[in-house]
Protein backbone atom coordinates (compact mmCIF):
# COMPACT_ATOMS: atom_id res chain seq x y z
CA UNK A 1 0.00 0.00 0.00
CA UNK A 2 1.58 3.04 -0.98
CA UNK A 3 -1.00 6.05 -0.89
CA UNK A 4 -4.52 6.77 1.16
CA UNK A 5 -6.67 9.45 0.79
CA UNK A 6 -8.36 10.83 3.86
CA UNK A 7 -11.45 12.54 4.40
CA UNK A 8 -13.57 14.24 7.55
CA UNK A 9 -17.17 14.25 6.18
CA UNK A 10 -20.46 14.93 8.27
CA UNK A 11 -20.91 16.85 11.14
CA UNK A 12 -17.57 18.05 13.02
CA UNK A 13 -17.14 16.06 15.96
CA UNK A 14 -14.22 17.01 18.43
CA UNK A 15 -11.73 14.00 18.00
CA UNK A 16 -11.37 14.52 14.65
CA UNK A 17 -8.29 16.10 14.25
CA UNK A 18 -6.70 13.31 16.35
CA UNK A 19 -7.70 10.68 14.27
CA UNK A 20 -5.93 13.01 11.39
CA UNK A 21 -2.91 13.18 13.50
CA UNK A 22 -3.11 9.24 14.38
CA UNK A 23 -3.75 8.13 10.76
CA UNK A 24 -1.00 10.78 9.60
CA UNK A 25 1.53 9.08 11.93
CA UNK A 26 0.88 5.39 11.32
CA UNK A 27 0.92 6.11 7.43
CA UNK A 28 4.34 7.94 7.88
CA UNK A 29 5.99 5.21 10.29
CA UNK A 30 5.13 2.63 7.31
CA UNK A 31 6.01 5.08 4.55
CA UNK A 32 2.61 5.62 2.95
CA UNK A 33 2.07 8.47 1.58
CA UNK A 34 -1.35 10.55 2.84
CA UNK A 35 -3.50 13.04 0.72
CA UNK A 36 -5.94 14.78 3.09
CA UNK A 37 -8.97 16.19 0.66
CA UNK A 38 -11.47 19.08 2.02
CA UNK A 39 -14.90 19.50 2.70
CA UNK A 40 -15.78 16.18 2.84
CA UNK A 41 -16.74 14.24 -0.70
CA UNK A 42 -16.86 17.96 -2.11
CA UNK A 43 -12.50 18.08 -1.97
CA UNK A 44 -12.75 14.21 -3.70
CA UNK A 45 -15.06 15.63 -6.33
CA UNK A 46 -13.27 18.74 -7.09
CA UNK A 47 -9.76 17.81 -6.67
CA UNK A 48 -8.76 19.71 -3.57
CA UNK A 49 -6.17 17.95 -1.72
CA UNK A 50 -3.10 18.31 0.02
CA UNK A 51 -0.10 15.98 1.42
CA UNK A 52 -0.53 15.42 5.01
CA UNK A 53 2.60 15.18 6.85
CA UNK A 54 4.12 14.78 10.30
CA UNK A 55 4.86 18.56 11.03
CA UNK A 56 1.28 19.60 10.01
CA UNK A 57 0.03 17.44 12.16
CA UNK A 58 1.81 17.42 14.98
CA UNK A 59 0.34 19.67 17.20
CA UNK A 60 -3.94 19.30 16.23
CA UNK A 61 -4.66 16.91 18.94
CA UNK A 62 -6.49 18.99 20.99
CA UNK A 63 -8.26 21.33 19.09
CA UNK A 64 -12.07 20.91 18.21
CA UNK A 65 -13.50 20.91 14.39
CA UNK A 66 -11.10 19.55 11.72
CA UNK A 67 -8.15 21.02 9.59
CA UNK A 68 -9.51 19.37 7.04
CA UNK A 69 -12.84 20.93 7.71
CA UNK A 70 -15.97 19.23 6.85
CA UNK A 71 -19.31 19.19 4.20
CA UNK A 72 -22.03 17.82 3.60
CA UNK A 73 -21.85 17.02 -0.30
CA UNK A 74 -25.37 16.99 -2.10
CA UNK A 75 -23.83 15.61 -5.10
CA UNK A 76 -23.19 12.20 -3.36
CA UNK A 77 -27.27 11.49 -3.92
CA UNK A 78 -26.07 11.03 -7.57
CA UNK A 79 -24.28 8.60 -9.45
CA UNK A 80 -22.48 11.14 -11.30
CA UNK A 81 -21.13 12.56 -8.52
CA UNK A 82 -19.90 9.29 -6.96
CA UNK A 83 -18.29 9.03 -10.67
CA UNK A 84 -16.43 11.97 -10.55
CA UNK A 85 -14.75 10.87 -7.28
CA UNK A 86 -14.35 7.58 -7.93
CA UNK A 87 -12.41 9.27 -10.68
CA UNK A 88 -9.99 11.34 -8.39
CA UNK A 89 -9.13 8.12 -6.31
CA UNK A 90 -8.56 6.59 -9.18
CA UNK A 91 -6.21 8.97 -10.97
CA UNK A 92 -4.16 9.83 -7.54
CA UNK A 93 -3.37 5.78 -7.35
CA UNK A 94 -5.32 5.96 -4.34
CA UNK A 95 -5.09 2.16 -2.61
CA UNK A 96 -7.24 3.18 0.31
CA UNK A 97 -9.64 5.76 1.09
CA UNK A 98 -10.42 6.68 5.25
CA UNK A 99 -13.66 8.67 5.46
CA UNK A 100 -13.80 10.22 9.05
CA UNK A 101 -17.86 10.68 9.44
CA UNK A 102 -20.97 9.40 11.05
CA UNK A 103 -23.58 7.63 9.15
CA UNK A 104 -24.38 9.39 6.34
CA UNK A 105 -20.67 9.30 5.27
CA UNK A 106 -20.67 5.55 5.74
CA UNK A 107 -23.40 5.47 3.28
CA UNK A 108 -21.08 7.97 0.99
CA UNK A 109 -19.19 4.89 1.04
CA UNK A 110 -21.13 2.25 0.27
CA UNK A 111 -22.35 4.42 -2.72
CA UNK A 112 -18.56 4.48 -4.45
CA UNK A 113 -17.83 0.74 -3.74
CA UNK A 114 -19.52 -0.30 -7.12
CA UNK A 115 -17.44 2.62 -8.62
CA UNK A 116 -13.62 1.88 -7.47
CA UNK A 117 -11.74 -0.99 -6.72
CA UNK A 118 -9.38 0.57 -3.65
CA UNK A 119 -10.43 0.17 0.18
CA UNK A 120 -12.71 1.92 1.86
CA UNK A 121 -12.09 1.79 5.91
CA UNK A 122 -14.76 3.75 8.13
CA UNK A 123 -14.03 5.64 11.53
CA UNK A 124 -16.95 6.81 13.65
CA UNK A 125 -17.11 10.19 14.61
CA UNK A 126 -20.41 12.22 15.56
CA UNK A 127 -21.24 13.34 18.56
CA UNK A 128 -24.97 11.90 18.14
CA UNK A 129 -23.33 8.12 18.78
CA UNK A 130 -25.90 7.17 16.42
CA UNK A 131 -23.27 4.02 14.97
CA UNK A 132 -23.45 0.83 15.26
CA UNK A 133 -20.54 -1.83 16.53
CA UNK A 134 -18.78 0.94 17.92
CA UNK A 135 -19.66 1.56 21.87
CA UNK A 136 -19.06 5.49 21.13
CA UNK A 137 -18.54 7.24 18.11
CA UNK A 138 -15.28 10.04 18.32
CA UNK A 139 -16.82 13.64 19.78
CA UNK A 140 -19.89 12.01 21.67
CA UNK A 141 -17.98 12.06 25.29
CA UNK A 142 -16.88 15.60 24.83
CA UNK A 143 -20.57 16.77 23.66
CA UNK A 144 -22.01 14.91 27.07
CA UNK A 145 -19.27 16.93 28.87
CA UNK A 146 -19.52 20.20 27.07
CA UNK A 147 -23.49 20.17 27.22
CA UNK A 148 -23.18 18.77 31.36
CA UNK A 149 -21.21 21.87 32.20
CA UNK A 150 -23.83 24.46 30.13
CA UNK A 151 -26.54 22.66 32.07
CA UNK A 152 -24.79 23.01 35.62
CA UNK A 153 -24.58 26.44 35.04
CA UNK A 154 -28.65 26.55 33.87
CA UNK A 155 -28.89 24.70 37.09
CA UNK A 156 -28.19 27.68 38.97
CA UNK A 157 -30.23 29.75 37.51
CA UNK A 158 -33.10 27.91 37.52
CA UNK A 159 -32.83 27.19 41.36
CA UNK A 160 -32.05 31.11 42.03
CA UNK A 161 -35.44 31.62 39.93
CA UNK A 162 -36.97 28.69 40.76
CA UNK A 163 -38.20 28.32 37.03
CA UNK A 164 -38.56 25.70 34.89
CA UNK A 165 -35.92 25.07 32.00
CA UNK A 166 -36.24 23.50 28.59
CA UNK A 167 -33.01 22.87 27.30
CA UNK A 168 -32.89 21.24 23.78
CA UNK A 169 -29.90 18.62 23.35
CA UNK A 170 -28.21 17.67 19.57
CA UNK A 171 -28.44 14.34 18.40
CA UNK A 172 -30.75 14.17 15.19
CA UNK A 173 -32.92 11.43 15.84
CA UNK A 174 -30.80 9.61 18.87
CA UNK A 175 -31.24 10.20 22.54
CA UNK A 176 -27.52 9.24 23.60
CA UNK A 177 -27.05 13.24 24.25
CA UNK A 178 -30.09 13.46 26.03
CA UNK A 179 -29.85 10.42 28.92
CA UNK A 180 -26.14 10.76 29.59
CA UNK A 181 -26.30 14.54 29.78
CA UNK A 182 -29.92 13.87 31.64
CA UNK A 183 -28.42 11.48 34.05
CA UNK A 184 -25.34 13.33 34.27
CA UNK A 185 -26.86 16.82 35.47
CA UNK A 186 -30.02 15.49 37.32
CA UNK A 187 -32.45 16.36 35.29
CA UNK A 188 -35.89 16.59 36.48
CA UNK A 189 -37.11 15.31 33.16
CA UNK A 190 -35.55 13.94 30.18
CA UNK A 191 -37.34 14.02 26.59
CA UNK A 192 -36.56 12.00 24.06
CA UNK A 193 -37.70 9.36 21.00
CA UNK A 194 -36.92 6.48 23.45
CA UNK A 195 -38.98 7.45 26.56
CA UNK A 196 -41.46 9.56 24.70
CA UNK A 197 -44.55 8.22 22.14
CA UNK A 198 -44.12 10.89 19.41
CA UNK A 199 -47.56 9.67 18.55
CA UNK A 200 -49.11 10.21 22.29
CA UNK A 201 -47.11 13.53 23.49
CA UNK A 202 -50.49 14.69 24.82
CA UNK A 203 -50.03 12.15 27.26
CA UNK A 204 -46.50 12.69 27.70
CA UNK A 205 -47.08 16.54 28.17
CA UNK A 206 -49.99 15.33 31.06
CA UNK A 207 -47.41 13.43 32.66
CA UNK A 208 -45.11 16.48 32.89
CA UNK A 209 -47.37 18.87 34.01
CA UNK A 210 -47.92 16.62 36.35
CA UNK A 211 -44.42 16.42 37.55
CA UNK A 212 -43.71 19.50 37.66
CA UNK A 213 -46.95 20.59 39.67
CA UNK A 214 -45.93 17.81 42.20
CA UNK A 215 -42.42 19.26 42.68
CA UNK A 216 -43.88 22.64 43.32
CA UNK A 217 -46.09 20.95 46.05
CA UNK A 218 -42.82 19.37 47.57
CA UNK A 219 -39.96 22.20 47.37
CA UNK A 220 -38.70 25.41 45.61
CA UNK A 221 -35.97 24.68 43.09
CA UNK A 222 -35.75 24.64 39.52
CA UNK A 223 -36.96 21.51 37.21
CA UNK A 224 -34.49 21.16 34.41
CA UNK A 225 -36.58 19.32 31.38
CA UNK A 226 -33.77 17.82 28.62
CA UNK A 227 -35.49 17.95 25.14
CA UNK A 228 -33.91 16.15 22.65
CA UNK A 229 -34.13 18.17 18.73
CA UNK A 230 -36.62 17.36 16.50
CA UNK A 231 -39.31 15.11 18.75
CA UNK A 232 -41.13 18.38 20.15
CA UNK A 233 -43.45 19.89 17.42
CA UNK A 234 -42.17 23.52 17.25
CA UNK A 235 -39.21 22.44 19.26
CA UNK A 236 -38.29 23.89 22.71
CA UNK A 237 -40.98 26.74 21.97
CA UNK A 238 -43.64 24.71 20.93
CA UNK A 239 -43.29 22.75 24.72
CA UNK A 240 -42.99 26.01 26.01
CA UNK A 241 -46.28 27.37 24.46
CA UNK A 242 -48.10 24.34 25.76
CA UNK A 243 -47.10 24.40 29.46
CA UNK A 244 -48.16 27.57 29.09
CA UNK A 245 -51.49 27.60 27.30
CA UNK A 246 -52.69 24.29 28.98
CA UNK A 247 -51.26 24.27 32.76
CA UNK A 248 -50.11 28.69 32.54
CA UNK A 249 -46.57 27.08 33.61
CA UNK A 250 -44.26 29.53 32.86
CA UNK A 251 -40.53 28.43 31.84
CA UNK A 252 -37.33 29.47 29.68
CA UNK A 253 -35.85 27.95 26.93
CA UNK A 254 -32.31 27.44 26.24
CA UNK A 255 -31.36 25.22 23.09
CA UNK A 256 -27.31 24.26 23.30
CA UNK A 257 -27.36 23.96 20.18
CA UNK A 258 -23.43 24.30 17.95
CA UNK A 259 -21.97 24.64 21.47
CA UNK A 260 -22.15 20.59 21.86
CA UNK A 261 -20.27 20.30 18.87
CA UNK A 262 -17.29 22.66 19.38
CA UNK A 263 -14.88 22.75 21.41
CA UNK A 264 -11.32 20.88 22.86
CA UNK A 265 -11.89 16.73 22.61
CA UNK A 266 -12.12 15.32 25.91
CA UNK A 267 -9.34 12.81 26.78
CA UNK A 268 -11.45 10.23 25.98
CA UNK A 269 -12.08 10.97 22.85
CA UNK A 270 -8.36 11.86 22.21
CA UNK A 271 -7.58 8.65 23.18
CA UNK A 272 -10.81 6.84 21.23
CA UNK A 273 -9.35 8.83 18.12
CA UNK A 274 -5.86 7.98 18.24
CA UNK A 275 -6.44 4.16 18.79
CA UNK A 276 -9.08 4.22 15.80
CA UNK A 277 -6.85 5.84 13.05
CA UNK A 278 -3.80 3.68 13.77
CA UNK A 279 -6.24 0.78 13.69
CA UNK A 280 -7.59 2.23 10.33
CA UNK A 281 -4.39 2.02 8.69
CA UNK A 282 -3.61 -0.96 10.03
CA UNK A 283 -7.15 -2.25 8.24
CA UNK A 284 -6.42 -0.53 4.92
CA UNK A 285 -4.12 -3.26 3.99
CA UNK A 286 -6.02 -5.69 2.96
CA UNK A 287 -9.84 -5.12 4.46
CA UNK A 288 -12.46 -2.90 2.81
CA UNK A 289 -16.33 -1.74 3.56
CA UNK A 290 -15.65 -1.73 6.89
CA UNK A 291 -15.51 0.43 9.95
CA UNK A 292 -12.84 0.29 12.70
CA UNK A 293 -14.82 0.83 16.17
CA UNK A 294 -14.36 -0.12 19.98
CA UNK A 295 -16.56 -2.42 21.76
CA UNK A 296 -16.11 -3.29 25.10
CA UNK A 297 -12.89 -2.09 25.41
CA UNK A 298 -11.62 -4.38 22.28
CA UNK A 299 -10.56 -3.16 18.77
CA UNK A 300 -13.79 -4.64 16.62
CA UNK A 301 -14.27 -4.28 12.61
CA UNK A 302 -17.23 -4.83 11.55
CA UNK A 303 -19.45 -4.29 7.92
CA UNK A 304 -20.28 -0.65 7.11
CA UNK A 305 -23.62 -2.53 6.11
CA UNK A 306 -23.95 -3.45 9.26
CA UNK A 307 -22.56 -0.47 11.56
CA UNK A 308 -25.18 1.96 9.54
CA UNK A 309 -28.02 -0.38 9.44
CA UNK A 310 -28.37 -1.89 12.80
CA UNK A 311 -29.87 0.05 15.05
CA UNK A 312 -28.12 1.80 18.01
CA UNK A 313 -30.54 2.21 21.19
CA UNK A 314 -29.69 3.97 24.19
CA UNK A 315 -28.31 1.72 26.69
CA UNK A 316 -31.05 -0.43 28.94
CA UNK A 317 -29.78 0.32 31.79
CA UNK A 318 -29.66 4.13 31.80
CA UNK A 319 -32.99 4.11 30.67
CA UNK A 320 -33.55 2.12 33.54
CA UNK A 321 -31.22 4.35 35.89
CA UNK A 322 -33.97 7.34 34.61
CA UNK A 323 -36.93 5.51 35.55
CA UNK A 324 -35.50 5.08 38.81
CA UNK A 325 -34.01 8.38 39.68
CA UNK A 326 -37.52 9.47 38.90
CA UNK A 327 -39.47 7.44 41.47
CA UNK A 328 -36.99 8.58 44.42
CA UNK A 329 -37.09 12.33 43.73
N1 LIG B 1 -27.20 7.57 0.88
C1 LIG B 1 -26.07 8.24 0.56
N2 LIG B 1 -25.44 8.01 -0.60
C2 LIG B 1 -24.32 8.67 -0.92
N3 LIG B 1 -23.73 9.59 -0.13
C3 LIG B 1 -24.30 9.88 1.04
C4 LIG B 1 -25.50 9.22 1.46
N4 LIG B 1 -25.85 9.71 2.67
C5 LIG B 1 -24.91 10.63 2.98
N5 LIG B 1 -23.97 10.73 2.01
C6 LIG B 1 -22.83 11.64 1.97
O1 LIG B 1 -22.25 11.78 3.27
C7 LIG B 1 -22.32 13.17 3.66
C8 LIG B 1 -22.42 13.28 5.14
O2 LIG B 1 -23.62 12.65 5.59
P1 LIG B 1 -24.47 13.27 6.79
O3 LIG B 1 -25.61 12.36 7.03
O4 LIG B 1 -24.78 14.68 6.48
O5 LIG B 1 -23.45 13.32 8.02
P2 LIG B 1 -22.83 12.17 8.92
O6 LIG B 1 -21.80 11.45 8.13
O7 LIG B 1 -22.25 12.92 10.06
O8 LIG B 1 -23.98 11.27 9.33
C9 LIG B 1 -23.50 13.71 2.87
O9 LIG B 1 -23.46 15.10 2.73
C10 LIG B 1 -23.31 13.02 1.55
O10 LIG B 1 -22.28 13.63 0.80
O1 LIG C 1 -24.74 21.05 10.91
P1 LIG C 1 -26.17 20.92 10.59
O2 LIG C 1 -26.35 20.66 9.13
O3 LIG C 1 -26.98 22.03 11.12
O4 LIG C 1 -26.71 19.58 11.28
C1 LIG C 1 -27.13 19.48 12.60
C2 LIG C 1 -27.04 18.02 12.99
O5 LIG C 1 -25.66 17.66 13.04
C3 LIG C 1 -25.37 17.06 14.28
O6 LIG C 1 -24.82 18.05 15.12
C4 LIG C 1 -24.35 15.98 14.09
O7 LIG C 1 -24.89 14.98 13.23
P2 LIG C 1 -23.99 14.17 12.20
O8 LIG C 1 -22.71 13.87 12.90
O9 LIG C 1 -24.79 12.95 11.88
O10 LIG C 1 -23.76 15.03 11.03
C5 LIG C 1 -26.73 16.59 14.81
O11 LIG C 1 -26.74 16.42 16.21
C6 LIG C 1 -27.62 17.70 14.33
O12 LIG C 1 -28.95 17.28 14.21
Amino acid sequence: MKRIALITSGGDAPGMNAAIRSIVLACHEQDIQCLGFFHGYNGLMHDEFKELTVDLVAPIIQFGGTILKSARCKEMHQNSGVEQVASTLTRHSIDALIVVGGDGSFRGMMALQPYWQGHLIGIPATIDNDLACTDKTIGFATAVSTATHAIDKIRDTANAFERVFIVEVMGRHSGHIAFNVGLATGAEAILSFENCDSKNLEQVQADLINQIQSQRQHNHSGFVIVLAENLWPGGPHGLQAALRETAHIESAVCVLGYIQRGGNPCPEDRILATELGIEAVRAAKNRSGVMVGKVHGQISINCIIRATEQSKPVDQALRLAYNQICQLT
